[in-house]
């Protein structure tokens, strides 16, 4: 099933070349915290270039839901006239979160220091993953939360009345938990604290010294000690948001192994916590550049060319890098099935409880299209077969994973049978519009 409605079959048959430019969607992970930190701010922040995929758009009806005046002005322009840190209204409907982690763990964070109660919900995939690792850290600011077996939605939060500043050390690499933790932070009073042992993407600590809060990170032998003092008053901003390095990775990937192929895929935001992927593609051996390096808005920024690279090998990924490319390994395990030798990639336990166990997912439909994979609790190998070497011609379940459903559709392009997916409902989430994106570079994709 498609997060709304029925089932979307797909299906991608190998193609020419592809070719042209590829302007990939805005950044989700900034688009959500635009929506959330424009509706604590005073006063009304712009937006332009805001991904309107389904898992923004519900952010958007969350906030409205929270008091914040939400506008799509067309075109990605959005408008959000903010209530202020603590502003928040009590909801007076549940709030459903569709299929999006960050969505609800932020908004967690955002509420859970006001004195106001909210229910959260999601769909069969959202309602699935664990929700204790935002809950606990939450209760130190005296936040309490009811929900399913195993902290599972449906949860009712109910905020604090008299919240506490929290210390709190984040036991799993997620720039999820860190920003719940943070955005709780704001409505209480004096300093609050989040440690990371590994550096995760870091676009809340950006952004929230963008709208004005004093927070400061430093490095130290713990990791990165992030302090924020609670309740400023946080300035409305106009926000350019880039376009997304996960999206990107799509077109980029699926341009390295359709034999001919030349794509360009402009404006790209290669903050290292989140360009993993492209340094490990680079070190397989891919023709992939970087054009036109700049800076926007502080952050680096470049047009991406990718080209066949008939000489992709195996490597071991770093452990170190899994945070910075974390949404990339179900794409990167389809390259590396047309590399020669063997992809190693540790240390990457967070893929089995995203939208679906990414590891499963991926090996069962690597393995049913010929494709050898070995797999542990935190661990996975692809055994590559080379260019021209890959099956296919097998159905795979997406498991309502956007990246699942994308995934099997680039490899699609270079297997010698089609691939297909039982549903590519799910790309709406992050990608809605990688049917005509990858039609217009010249890739067989079509709904079956
Ligand atoms: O903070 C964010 O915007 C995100 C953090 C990551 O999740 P985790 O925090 O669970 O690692 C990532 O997988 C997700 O797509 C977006
Ligand atoms: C893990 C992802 O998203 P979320 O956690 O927001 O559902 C993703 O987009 O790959």
């Amino acid at each position: 099933m498609s997060s709304h409605g029925d089932p979307i079959p797909m299906t991608s048959a190998a193609c020419g070349p592809l070719t042209g430019d590829a302007h990939v969607p805005g950044d989700k992970s900034i688009s959500h915290r635009s929506l959330i930190l424009g509706a604590m701010a005073v006063g009304e922040t712009t937006i332009t270039g805001l991904l309107e995929g389904q898992d923004v758009l519900d952010t958007a009806k969350a906030m409205r839901a929270f008091g914040a005046d939400v506008t799509d002005h067309g075109g990605g322009k959005w408008s959000v006239y903010g209530v202020g840190v603590g502003g928040f209204a009590e909801p007076d409907q549940v709030i459903d979160c569709g299929n999006s982690g960050t969505g609800v763990r932020l908004i967690m964070g955002a509420m859970a220091s006001s004195p106001i109660t909210a229910t959260f919900t999601g769909d069969a995939s959202l309602n699935k993953r664990p929700m204790a690792r935002v809950t606990d850290p939450l209760a130190l600011f005296g936040c309490q939360a009811v929900g399913r077996d195993g902290g599972r939605l449906p949860m009712t939060l109910v905020g604090a009345a008299d919240p506490v500043p929290a210390h709190y050390t984040v036991p799993v690499p997620s720039a999820q938990v860190k920003s719940a933790v943070l955005l709780a932070g704001l409505n209480a009073p004096g300093e609050t604290v989040v440690i990371e042992a590994e550096a995760t993407r870091d676009h809340t600590e950006r952004m929230l010294a963008g709208f004005g809060a004093e927070i400061s990170t430093e490095v130290t032998s713990e990791g990165r000690v992030i302090t924020l003092k609670g309740q400023p008053e946080l300035n409305p901003q106009h926000i350019e948001v880039p376009r997304d390095p996960s999206s990107a990775a799509f077109p980029v990937c699926a341009a390295l192994i359709v034999p001919g192929s030349d794509v360009l895929v402009p404006n790209i935001g290669l903050n290292p916590t989140r360009a993993g992927l492209f340094t490990t593609l680079r070190e397989m051996g891919a023709d992939l550049t970087y054009e036109n390096e700049r800076e926007e808005g502080g952050e680096p920024v470049a047009d991406l060319r990718a080209r066949f690279s008939p000489d992709l090998k195996g490597i071991t990924v770093p452990e170190h890098r899994a945070a910075c490319m974390i949404d990339e390994y179900p794409v990167l395990s389809v390259v590396a099935a047309f590399a020669k030798g063997e992809t190693h990639m540790p240390g990457v336990k967070e893929l089995r409880v995203k939208e679906s166990d990414r590891i499963d997912a991926m090996a069962a439909g690597l393995r049913a299209a010929g494709v050898g994979v070995e797999d542990g609790p935190d661990w996975w190998t692809v055994m590559g077969l080379g260019h021209g070497n890959v099956p296919g011609g097998v159905t795979c379940a997406s498991h309502l994973d956007h990246r699942i459903a994308m995934s099997f559709l680039v490899m699609g392009m270079a297997t010698q049978k089609p691939m297909s997916v039982d549903d590519g409902g799910p790309i709406a989430t992050s990608f809605p519009i990688f049917e005509p994106l990858m039609a217009a570079l010249g890739a067989e994709v079509r709904r079956t």
